[in-house]
């Protein structure tokens, strides 16, 4: 049975002044996080952008390493970039330890997604000898 009246909002039906604080602000406060508000929404799909665009890179990546079936992981180019985003963040006044936990999050997601490619792609050739034979 599906549960209509538990309504979980989605994309489609995005209220920007969605709140469960309502009723427990005046109007004027209310704009004004509504305001700030819409700017985090911005914010927001700006970093879904960037993380699809990254993804994207990082799968083109995942194919050459499978094709030339080096690796998943790259400890030593992800301490470059971790000292890297930590001095960045300090200039930025971003608390670096959480710059760290955040990137250290996608770089383990990127790994998943290599070890998947890589899987598919011993799968491919194992069926097409010549092709791993070629590789
Ligand atoms: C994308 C790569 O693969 C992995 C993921 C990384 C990332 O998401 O930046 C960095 C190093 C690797 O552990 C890479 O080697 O460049």
């Amino acid at each position: 049975m599906t549960q209509h009246n538990l309504h979980t909002p989605d994309a489609d039906d995005y209220d920007p002044s969605a709140s469960s604080l309502a009723d427990q602000v005046d109007q004027s406060v209310m704009a004004e996080l509504l305001s700030i508000r819409s700017s985090i929404d911005n914010i927001d799909a700006t970093l879904v952008y960037l993380l699809a665009e990254r993804f994207k890179a990082t799968q083109k990546v995942g194919f050459l390493k499978a094709a030339h079936r080096l690796p998943a992981g790259d400890p030593g180019r992800e301490a470059a970039q971790i000292a890297r985003l930590r001095r960045l963040a300090e200039d930025a006044h971003l608390d670096p330890a959480f710059a760290e936990k955040f990137l250290n999050f996608i770089i383990g997601e990127v790994i998943r997604h290599h070890e998947a490619i890589a899987e598919d792609h011993e799968a491919a050739s194992g069926q097409h000898p010549q092709a791993s034979a070629l590789a």
